[in-house]
């Protein structure tokens, strides 16, 4: 397993070593002494395991849970691929407010570590099934986001590039607050 660090601190992109042979391929996705040496969290810390399966364009997020009922991510898609986003909520951040991508494919397999402190989604490039492990349970009145096309995030989905044209987006996810909404609501709690 390769692990290369995010640009924004925290974030840890994993590439499994892959062996194909006649039969297929066979890789490791998760190795307990392999996680400690690098400082991820390993099986007693991951409380809830999500599989979700949705259609080309569908985009999900970007979706938090506030503290105390913040939950690290180890996500990986297991059909298709995803571009997956996340954008720094971390106040004391000195990269607060931005935002990385990373492609994620079943056929490479890598896989993304998301510490607390993130807004995490995705969007389907082809149908895909999306795993992941999370370190805190599903908490609904805890449940917060940013809105996916907030001018001020600034994040380009790659529609074009991707052949989409109208991205899918939850009646949910429509509404969640900006980023400049975000962060007074986050100041009051
Ligand atoms: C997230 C979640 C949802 N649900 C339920 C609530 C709802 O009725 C239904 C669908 O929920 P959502 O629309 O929130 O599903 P979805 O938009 O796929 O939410 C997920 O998006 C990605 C980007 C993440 O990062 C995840 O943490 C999670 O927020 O599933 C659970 O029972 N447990 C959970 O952990």
């Amino acid at each position: 397993m390769e692990f290369r660090p995010g640009h924004l601190t925290g974030l840890v992109e994993l590439f499994p070593r892959i062996f194909e042979d006649e039969r297929g391929f066979f890789w490791e996705s998760y190795n307990e002494p392999v996680f400690t040496q690098a400082g991820l969290p390993t099986a007693s810390q991951f409380v809830q395991d999500n599989h979700s399966w949705s259609k080309k364009g569908v985009l999900r997020g970007l979706h938090c849970q506030h503290e105390p009922f913040a939950q690290g991510k180890l996500v990986r898609c297991t059909q298709g691929k995803v571009l997956d986003v996340v954008v720094d909520i971390r106040p004391d951040s000195p990269t607060f407010g931005q935002h990385e991508k990373f492609l994620l494919t079943a056929e490479r397999g890598n896989m993304l570590w998301v510490p607390p402190g993130f807004a995490h989604g995705f969007i389907a490039l082809e149908e895909a099934t999306f795993m992941y492990k999370c370190t805190n349970l599903y908490n609904k009145p805890a449940e917060s986001g940013l809105l996916w096309n907030d001018p001020e995030l600034g994040i380009d989905w790659e529609f074009e590039t991707y052949g989409i044209e109208t991205p899918i987006v939850s009646e949910k996810d429509q509404i969640l607050p900006t980023w400049k909404d975000f962060q007074s609501q986050v100041a009051v709690k």
